[in-house]
């Protein structure tokens, strides 16, 4: 078993490249979801050091030293930071583990990728300042013009708790590559590699200000964000109802947001699939890594009448086969959920899909050999109608449910049959069924014979219920970036609309 000893540091808010204490001086426990120990605490903002933050962010925008820098010199910072983060990696891997319970492979894998998107982020910064000024052809004597894009200005990235830092840095990345100035507010439940990354821009020498990290509870320091008047955007990754609650607080001041919410994503697997074992695992990934807890995880299986039996019977094979233990344990495949709270939710989830007439075909509690920790079982439902709340509700959590079909029409009619609109997997050999899917599926992202690999280059994020806006690519830095036009007159002659005075 990896080192649980990993000191973790009793960190400030980070404010203006400085630790600050909160005006309020409180602060929130962390718990270890694995033990139920409180292992730490993190400081609690509130509005009062919301504003300081936002008088820090414009200040750096306003100073030459982060206000005037081309995209060359911000991908230098970019690079460092990815650099620190690699140089840190197992460090970082296990507080995230520690703190979300989240198996130690994930957070590794999650400090590649976090590295990844700063490296990223930083090519597109420097191909920026070739593109900061396009001339338009207008084919005029008269007119000579051309489009800035321009920093945003002080933007508000509030973030979950399910991928802590690489949610974060989806948004921060292309925030700090743009030119932003930015105020991070991750998840009480999931803060402390946010605060650690404070430590990294401290270390690189980031300049002051320009990125800020506020940990704090939802209403009490994401709420002022929202409602700020001197943040210019709010880029959110959560939960619906919470992004119901920013969009509104953001409209009151014509604030631009953009959101990615959850999900209820299907996975349709056709009976020409050549291998069982394939497509099973596929499945199992979509909805079982990171214990579910995946705002695209393939929740909803809908399987080709004809195969189903096999194809559950092969599910259940590799279900059973998944380790289940404290994340830091080798091996571990599946942790438990964030929280308490997360807990109770996803086990009421199952106990309601039982009440409405739903089998548990496999999983549904606590496994037997964990007596601490938030655990839950890997979870197939069959028996699911399209009326019952498994169906149509995220959970969350490794809880997976099941529809056959026969036709494709059928297919793709429950596939769509949800508010939701994040991602959708196919899983089929015929290349024109696949295409056909592509276009029917009412989503912003397709796989094809797999589900969840998601690269930096391509645009993420949803539609319907799912939320708008795109993070990741070319997508993630446009949203951070203002378009200005700017017209020029240059011809020599008077514009002669009015009837001149001196013609009198
Ligand atoms: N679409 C995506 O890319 C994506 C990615 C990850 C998670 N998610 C979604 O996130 C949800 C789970 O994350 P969560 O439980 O952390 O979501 P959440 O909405 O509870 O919290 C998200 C963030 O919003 C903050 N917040 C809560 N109330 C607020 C308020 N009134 N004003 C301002 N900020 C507030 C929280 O403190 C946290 O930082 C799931 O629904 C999941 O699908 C979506
Ligand atoms: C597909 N990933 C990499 C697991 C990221 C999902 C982000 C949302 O929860
Ligand atoms: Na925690």
């Amino acid at each position: 078993m990896a080192n649980r000893n990993v000191p973790i540091s009793r960190r400030q808010l980070y404010i203006g490249g400085e630790w600050r204490e909160p005006v309020k001086k409180n602060r929130i426990p962390i718990i270890n979801p694995a033990t139920e120990e409180i292992i730490g605490d993190i400081p609690a903002a509130t509005a009062e050091d919301v504003d300081i933050a936002v008088e820090a962010a414009r200040k750096a925008i306003a100073r030459d030293d982060w206000g005037s820098t081309t995209g060359a010199q911000r991908a230098k910072y970019l690079r460092a930071i990815a650099a620190k983060v690699l140089e840190k990696k197992s460090v970082l891997a296990t507080l995230e583990s520690l703190d979300s319970g989240k198996t130690l492979f994930e957070s590794a894998a999650d400090m590649d990728d976090v590295a990844g998107c700063f490296e990223y982020y930083a090519d597109l910064a420097e191909a920026l300042d070739s593109r900061r000024k396009t001339p338009v052809n207008l084919n005029s004597d008269s007119f000579k013009t051309y489009v800035l894009r321009e920093p945003l200005g002080v933007v508000g990235l509030i973030t979950p708790w399910n991928y802590p830092l690489l949610m974060a840095i989806w948004k921060v990345a292309p925030a700090l590559a743009a030119g932003c100035a930015a105020i991070l507010k991750p998840s009480e439940l999931a803060s402390v590699t946010c605060l650690e990354l404070g430590e990294i821009c401290r270390e690189i020498g980031l300049p002051s200000g320009a990125l800020n990290i506020l940990t704090g509870l939802g209403p009490e320091a994401g709420g002022p964000l929202a409602s700020h008047p001197h943040v210019d955007k709010i880029s959110f990754t959560g939960s619906g109802p919470t992004g119901s609650k920013i969009m509104t607080a953001a409209a009151q001041l014509v604030k631009p947001v953009s959101l990615e919410l959850g999900g209820k994503s299907p996975i349709v697997v056709f009976d020409d699939i050549d291998n069982l074992d394939i497509a099973a695992e596929w499945t199992l990934f979509g909805i079982f890594a990171n214990t579910g807890q995946v705002c695209s995880a393939t929740s909803r299986l809908i399987v080709q009448e004809s195969i189903a039996s096999a194809f559950l019977d092969r599910l259940l094979k590799w279900t059973k086969n998944i380790k289940i233990s404290d994340p830091l344990e080798e091996d571990c495949k599946l942790g438990p959920v964030v929280s308490a709270g997360q807990y109770e939710k996803v086990l009421k989830f199952i106990s309601n899909a039982k009440s409405e007439g739903a089998t548990i075909l496999y999983g549904g509690k606590r496994p037997q050999h964990l007596k601490k920790g938030y655990y839950v079982q890997p979870t197939i439902i069959t028996d699911v109608n399209t009326s019952m709340e498994i169906w149509k509700e995220e959970v969350f959590g490794p809880v997976l449910c099941v529809k056959t079909f026969k036709t494709e029409e059928e297919a793709i009619e429950l596939a769509n049959d949800t508010k939701y609109g994040l991602a959708a997997a196919v899983m089929s050999k015929d290349v024109k069924r696949c295409e056909r899917f592509t276009k029917a599926f009412q989503t912003g992202i397709i796989w094809i014979n797999c589900s969840q690999p998601t690269f930096n280059q391509l645009p993420w994020g949803g539609k319907k219920r799912s939320g708008f806006g795109r993070d990741l690519g070319e997508w993630g830095l446009e949203s951070f970036l203002n378009i200005k036009q700017v017209t020029e007159y240059t011809s020599a002659e008077p514009w002669a609309f009015y009837k001149s005075p001196s013609r009198n």
